[in-house]
């Protein structure tokens, strides 16, 4: 069994032939390989409803200032009613935003075949491609993605021969700055819950999350002839504790609100939305429930979007946190690895945190979180 996630997926590789499908800009009508049937079927009231009236609905994806003094019962809040949040006063510098959106724009502004030197391999990590998740859906998703866990060094040496060096320093700041947001988030989120230090000794002697492994998603959606009928990236959660989406000025990311309908998160300058994956679900016992999300495409705009994955340790077992249990709380979840759920979520997809289930809910509902109902198509 594989110990590092950059090693899981030679259990689970996936045959997704990119060569055949990533020159966009070839395509002036949309291919039917590219048109999602309108689901009319639980909980997705459709994924086409990007620009209509029920974007304007009152309920809005929660923006938080980080230089707030109750910053963290707003964050506290965020998590448990949305898994959702978008953050401003981050300290991270726009400047290094910029940069990062610069150096994806670059890398999906190469021809395709020039792409395709830096292709992540069918059991790879890294590298240029469609978003692993697509082998789940009947229809191909209108975007392209380059995925970095560890050094980019060798595939940017392969798409920029001369210039590579300085979007190496972009990426490995951007981890650092990260990451450090990252650990910050975390700990005013789980400060909420009582949680300390003491309870969580895997995210290091200084509660710094130095051992932490992350991935960073560059996803680009080109211009769609038919955005209606199309789907930049279909209905996820994340495996991660927490996902930071740099989404630059762009519209085109939704997250489902209370099981029912889609709502778009708007744009704020020098914004970032941060969202709970599944393993601090599994941490906090599902009181933060990961957010499912899904991403649009438009007609007029080419989108890109930087997605910060943030993991625990590759050693750390991640449980329920035994201050969160009690007589009416079972741990609802067994342990796990990071390492161990990418490989239950590359078979089980949207069923993984299920996989992991000890029990049903106490109430007998069903969990808020059960994704394995979401139909596509
Ligand atoms: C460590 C990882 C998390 C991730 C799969 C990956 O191996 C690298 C990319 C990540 C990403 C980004 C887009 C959505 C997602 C579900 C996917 O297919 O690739 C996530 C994966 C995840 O959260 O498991
Ligand atoms: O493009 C976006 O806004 C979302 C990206 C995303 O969900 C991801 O990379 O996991
Ligand atoms: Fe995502």
């Amino acid at each position: 069994m594989a110990t590092t996630i950059a090693d899981v997926f030679k259990s689970f590789p996936v045959h997704i032939p990119a060569h055949k499908n990533l020159d966009f800009d070839s395509l002036h009508e949309l291919p039917d390989s590219y048109a999602w049937i309108q689901p009319d079927s639980f909980p997705s009231p459709t994924h086409k409803h990007h620009n209509s009236i029920l974007d304007s609905d009152s309920d809005s994806v929660p923006l938080i200032d980080l230089s707030l003094p109750n910053a963290a019962a707003l964050i506290g809040n965020a998590f448990r009613s949305w898994g959702a949040f978008q953050v401003i006063n981050h300290g991270v510098p726009i400047s290094l935003l910029q940069s990062i959106e610069s150096s994806a724009d670059t890398l999906f502004s190469l021809p395709p075949s020039h792409k395709l030197k830096a292709a992540r391999t069918p059991d790879g990590i890294s590298g240029y491609g469609l978003v692993r998740i697509s082998s789940f859906f009947p229809k191909r998703m209108w975007s392209e993605g380059f995925t970095i866990v560890g050094s980019p060094l060798d595939h940017f040496r392969q798409l920029w021969p001369h210039d590579y060096h300085k979007h190496c320093e972009i990426v490995e700041e951007y981890d650092r700055e990260m990451r450090s947001l990252c650990g910050r988030l975390m700990w005013l989120g789980l400060g909420e819950l009582g949680i300390t230090r003491d309870d969580m000794k895997w995210a290091g002697p200084d509660g710094d999350f130095k051992t932490s492994p992350a991935a960073t998603q560059f996803n680009s959606y080109p211009v769609c002839p038919d955005p209606d009928r199309a789907m930049g990236l279909g209905p996820h959660t994340d495996t991660s504790l927490l996902t930071i989406v740099y989404q630059s000025n762009t519209r085109g990311l939704q997250v489902l609100r209370e099981g029912k309908r889609w709502v778009t998160v708007e744009p704020v300058a020098g914004g970032l939305v941060v969202q709970v994956g599944d393993l601090l679900h599994i941490l906090t016992n599902g009181l933060y429930p990961s957010a499912l999300h899904q991403a649009v495409v438009n007609r007029t705009r080419k989108r890109l979007s930087v997605a910060y994955v943030f993991g625990p340790p590759e050693s750390a077992e991640i449980s329920p946190l035994k201050k969160l249990l009690g007589p009416t709380q079972p741990p609802l979840y067994r342990p796990v690895t990071w390492t161990e759920y990418l490989g239950k979520k590359a078979e089980h997809f949207n069923n993984a945190l299920s996989t992991v289930r000890l029990c049903a809910p106490i109430t007998g509902l069903l969990d808020v979180n059960d994704h394995s109902r979401v139909k596509v198509g």
